[in-house]
């Protein structure tokens, strides 16, 4: 599996670079988090054995595939979702061609429906990497899907921190979670929601 899987990765690397530095189109671009970024996420999987692990915005499967693998060895299963059709196709044909399908649930939805059908608690580990400009009213639903003890990342921090600082706040003035930036990729906002 690990030589076929970095094989993928890389790929997808290629990809992504040729394409967004093609593309101006949002819609149409991979924003991929960054490699050391994906060993960063891998990392946290395996730190806090997550077993039930959520991503926002699964664009065509990149972030997915280390969440995966490391769950792969957690015993996890990682529910990604996207509300654009393109990019569940494109995911949903990377993911076809790992063994990592047992650990993979692709959801086709807006991130907020979903967010308010999750059962409370039910999330170990939830990794945020969508539309920056939502994530201070979705803020409740991702603290509510949070079991204590588990932890939330955030991407972009660094990149686009002025679009992220008001949720930042959010989550500082909330006394149950601590909270650390993390200079990896882009720029990782970790929380962790304190154990009770
Ligand atoms: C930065 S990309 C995700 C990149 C991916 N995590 C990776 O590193 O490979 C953001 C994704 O969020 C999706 N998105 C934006 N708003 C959304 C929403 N309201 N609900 C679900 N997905 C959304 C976009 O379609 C896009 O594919």
């Amino acid at each position: 599996m690990h030589e076929a899987l970095e094989a993928l990765k890389a790929e997808l690397e290629q990809f992504g670079d040729a394409n967004d530095s093609q593309q101006t189109e949002r819609g149409r671009r991979m924003l991929n988090i960054t490699r050391d970024t994906g060993e960063f996420l891998a990392a946290m999987v395996l730190a806090t054995a997550a077993r039930r692990i959520l991503e926002i915005g699964t664009s065509n499967g990149y972030s997915t595939l280390w969440l995966a693998e490391a769950a792969h060895a957690t015993g996890g299963l990682v529910t990604t979702l996207d509300h654009a059709e393109d990019k569940i196709a494109m995911a949903s044909a990377n993911f076809a061609r790992t063994s990592l399908s047992g650990q993979i649930n692709l959801v086709h939805d807006d991130a907020g429906r979903y967010l308010a059908e999750v059962h409370p608690a039910s999330c170990d580990l939830l990794f945020l990497d969508s539309d920056r400009h939502q994530y201070v009213d979705w803020w409740p639903l991702l603290n509510r899907a949070l079991r204590p003890g588990g932890v939330l990342i955030v991407d972009n921090f660094i990149s686009h921190k002025a679009e992220i600082v008001d949720f930042y706040a959010l989550v500082q003035a909330d006394d149950t979670f601590s909270t650390s930036i993390v200079a990896v990729g882009k720029g990782e906002l970790f929380a962790v929601k304190h154990p009770v």
